[in-house]
């Protein structure tokens, strides 16, 4: 059972939050969304004492995509609410655990699961976690995620290597980075031309032909809608002309955030569905669909994720 009930909002577990208090008594988050850099060094030191995983790469696992931390050897878990100001997961799809361990003898973190803005969290806490992850060690971010498919090329299941991103909501004003800005993550200003490194998206593409997948894998644009709703027809027309190849609801503030604090990334969308682009369809799109078709796909991708870990970690660490 997750989502809010009296007010109170309850996590995939089962335990209540309210006011920045953990219902079972034991554990607290901070009351407000700020996370400071000494809030952030101790979630950081709260996981390098408990493990002795040192990860250079760090994962997330979009909607149905957690098999891909199922593949972690000799693993360390924590779920979210055993974090110190941690968020919970409130959302079908996301288990809601930090994994440190060993794909193919390379360490990583992993996210089973990630924040979005419709659970209510602002962007910044959403987003939190990658600086957690740099102040852990990590250099390079591996985003995953469900999305749906606008460019009318891809098919349900294809993979898109995320070349670009349109910050939607940040044109809106809404982005991670709003407020003060602590120099020791990055600059007030940060460049955003090269967020996806281009290295990595050839080595994805390399593997892809490798799978014998180049069909099924294309390089395309993602845009991160607020949600939680799905598009209308008419914003998914607007998307499409300004050149939206996939639509989701996350990854974009992440990135942002990665690329803020110097860490390379990469990301790429699972198509999950086709966005609906006629009034006469009689489609619709929904989460267990998204959910499904995440799960059906998560072998291939975990196999994708793990070859793109030991490229990165042979070419770059
Ligand atoms: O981006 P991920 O977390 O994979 O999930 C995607 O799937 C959900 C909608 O079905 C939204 O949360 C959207 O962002
Ligand atoms: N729109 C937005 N987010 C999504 C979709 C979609 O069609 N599919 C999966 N996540």
């Amino acid at each position: 059972m997750n989502g809010i009930k009296n007010n109170v909002l309850i996590d995939l577990n089962g335990n209540g939050y309210t006011n920045g208090k953990c219902t079972n008594g034991t554990i607290y988050h901070q009351d407000d969304d700020i996370y400071t850099y000494d809030t952030l060094n101790q979630i950081a030191k709260f996981f390098l004492d408990r493990t002795k995983v040192r990860p250079k790469i760090g994962i997330i696992c979009g909607s149905g995509l957690g098999a891909i931390a199922e593949m972690l050897e000799d693993v360390d878990k924590f779920p979210y609410s055993s974090i110190p100001n941690f968020p919970v997961s409130t959302v079908e799809g996301h288990a809601g655990q930090m994994l440190f361990g060993y794909l193919d003898n390379v360490p990583v973190m992993c996210m089973q699961g990630r924040f979005h803005y419709y659970e209510g969290y602002p962007l910044a806490k959403c987003s939190m976690p990658i600086r957690v992850m740099k102040l852990v060690g990590v250099t390079h971010l591996i985003a995953t995620n469900a999305a749906g498919g606008l460019n009318p090329s891809y098919k349900v299941g294809d993979i898109v290597i995320v070349k670009d991103h349109i910050n939607i909501m940040g044109f809106a004003g809404n982005n991670p980075l709003q407020g003060p800005n602590d120099t020791r993550f990055g600059p007030r200003f940060p460049p955003m031309n090269k967020a996806y490194d281009r290295k990595l998206i050839e080595y994805a593409m390399e593997i892809a032909e490798e799978m014998g997948m180049k069909d099924e894998v294309h390089e395309g644009v993602y845009t991160c809608l607020g949600g939680p709703n799905y598009e209308t027809v008419a914003e998914l027309k607007m998307l499409k002309i300004l050149g939206v190849d996939a639509v989701g609801m996350s990854t974009v503030h992440e990135v942002i955030t990665a690329r803020h604090c110097d860490i390379t990334a990469f990301a790429f969308s699972i198509i999950t569905n086709k966005c609906v682009t006629e009034y006469e369809s009689m489609e619709e799109a929904n989460h267990d669909e998204v959910v499904d078709v995440g799960k059906r796909r998560q072998s291939i991708l975990s196999v994708l994720v793990c070859k793109m870990v030991t490229k990165i970690n042979d070419a770059a660490l």
